[in-house]
């Protein structure tokens, strides 16, 4: 996992690691982090030309110490300090001794980079003048831009990102990342993420915000053994589809059929089952003992009736599409609910609009009106539980906004809860594999079609178990 912490963790934990060091001492670390990643960027530092803009914060005060080093190593550097009387003072001198100048207007042409230090995470959402200004005007003339610990005006903990803010190419982050560099829509503003080690993480919390990534999957994958049969590995039933979407059926079957249980069974209309068993002959048709259901996938006016007959089984259920509108909380334990950000707006009685501004926040309220596992689709999609730190899963490609590419991601889900998985991480699972396996589909950047995510699944789940199990560096 990648772990993101709210800023009222990082100053706690800040505080604990202050109090072991010298004054001072954390914001080096800081600046020297950040002046080795502006240095890769610019390759070649001696007379490279770098625009500072300097808040009136630490935020600021980090921003100068990197200048300051940049500048001893022969870049010119101008600092655009925003407010004079509040800058950090001994950063401020250190910058200037160094042989960085002062300026209010600077020439963009030419400039080769433009280092963000206006706010971090003591800002307020949005941007003031004269920052906005200067950052339009970097912007219009194409200048890189590294921010420094987040880019400043975005909402650190909300991962909202309310307008003005800084569009960063590089975001140089301290300690921990911040969930606006993990969750959307926050995270467009951040560009590539930087992660430096200032010695935070011993004095660190539970994270609120966790990104899975590939040696999480390869971890949590349920493998048969020697000693698995097909009702060992879970049976997986699939209630989807009507006569107007038997599509919506058969993609859902597939997707079960991508994951790790050992048989699909497949209990919806007859007319639809003919179909479904003629194309997908693995498929059992007829409803039987299952460890888990999906429901819901194209099932139109058949929605509540199915939802109800999978409860009724007491297994865990993945909830899609027609059928969310009949979730009632605690209907089912263990239940993953599958909603795009429409679905949920409807479940929670707000605008469309309004959870796509704020999907962090609304997947989390869900989880808790809801009483279920959360995962609300989208450009990342995200996994809410209660009481747990929230999953975000990015690995899909914008092709895969495309016709029944839920159905086949409610499919998989639904097989790895039929394996034993919780719900969260049965999302977590599905959501990353559906993300791979799309971008193996798209071959990294052709239009694709949700079957085309079906059938790259098992070569994407090959992938990432069979890579070598080298732990992550932060892990
Ligand atoms: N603590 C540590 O040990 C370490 C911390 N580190 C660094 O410190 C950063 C946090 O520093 P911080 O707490 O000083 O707050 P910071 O983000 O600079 O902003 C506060 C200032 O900004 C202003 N301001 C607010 N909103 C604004 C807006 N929208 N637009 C414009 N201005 C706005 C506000 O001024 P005001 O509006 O109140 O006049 C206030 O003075 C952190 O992100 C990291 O970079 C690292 O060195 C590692 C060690
Ligand atoms: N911009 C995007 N980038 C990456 N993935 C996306 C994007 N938009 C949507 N997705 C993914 O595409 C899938 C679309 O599912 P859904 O909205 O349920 O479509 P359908 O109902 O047609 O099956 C989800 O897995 C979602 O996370
Ligand atoms: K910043």
């Amino acid at each position: 996992m990648r772990y993101a912490h709210t800023v009222e963790s990082v100053r706690r934990a800040e505080a604990a690691l202050m109090a072991t060091l010298p004054a001072g001492a954390l914001m080096q670390r800081a600046a020297a982090g950040l002046a080795a990643v502006c240095i890769d960027v610019l390759g070649s530092v001696y007379g490279a030309r770098v625009v500072v803009l300097v808040g009136s914060g630490d935020n600021g005060g980090d921003a100068l110490y990197a200048a300051a080093r940049l500048a001893s190593r022969g870049a010119a550097v101008e600092l655009v300090v925003l407010k004079p009387e509040a800058a950090h003072p001994d950063g401020l001198a250190a910058a200037l001794r160094a042989g960085a100048r002062r300026t209010d207007k600077p020439a963009w042409d030419g400039v080769d980079l433009l280092v963000d230090g206006v706010v971090g995470i003591g800002g307020r959402p949005g941007l003031r003048d004269p920052a906005r200004t200067l950052i339009e005007d970097a912007r219009a003339a194409g200048t890189y831009v590294v921010a420094v610990d987040v880019p400043s005006g975005v909402d650190v903990d909300g991962a909202t990102l309310p307008e003005p803010h800084v569009t960063a190419d590089i975001t140089v982050t301290f300690g921990t990342h911040k969930p606006a560099l993990l969750a959307a829509p926050a995270v467009r503003a951040a560009g590539w993420v930087q992660l430096v080690d200032i010695g935070l993480v011993p004095y660190l919390d539970e994270a609120g915000l966790e990104s899975v990534e590939s040696a999480d999957v390869r971890a949590a994958y349920p493998l048969p053994s020697g000693e698995s049969h097909k009702y060992t590995r879970g049976v997986v039933g699939v209630d989807a589809g009507s006569d107007r979407y038997a599509g919506a059926a058969e993609l859902c079957v597939r997707g079960a059929q991508a994951g790790p249980a050992g048989m699909v069974r497949f209990g919806g209309p007859d007319s639809v089952a003919a179909e479904i068993v003629a194309r997908r002959p693995e498929a059992v048709a007829g409803r039987g003992r299952v460890q888990a259901w999906v429901v819901g996938s194209g099932t139109a006016d058949r929605a509540d009736s199915a939802l109800r007959a999978a409860a009724a089984d007491e297994v865990p259920v993945v909830v899609d599409a027609d059928a969310l509108a009949y979730w009632r909380p605690g209907m089912v334990r263990g239940a993953l609910l599958t909603p795009h950000a429409g679905e949920l707006a409807r479940m929670l009685d707000v605008e469309r609009s309004v959870v796509e501004a704020a999907p962090l926040a609304y997947a989390r309220q869900a989880a808790e009106r809801l009483d279920a596992t959360v995962l609300l689709k989208g450009s990342n999609t995200l996994i809410a539980e209660r009481d747990r730190p929230t999953r975000v899963v990015s690995t899909g490609t914008p092709w895969l906004a495309t016709a029944g590419a839920g159905d086949v991601l409610a499919g998989l889900a639904g097989s790895l809860l039929a394996a034993g998985l919780p719900a969260r991480d049965a999302g977590s699972l599905a959501a990353w594999l559906h993300g791979a396996a799309s971008r193996r589909a798209a071959e990294y950047g052709r239009p694709i079609t949700a079957g085309d995510v079906a059938g790259a699944i098992p070569a994407a789940t090959a992938a990432v178990l069979s890579a070598p199990a080298t732990p992550a560096p932060w892990a």
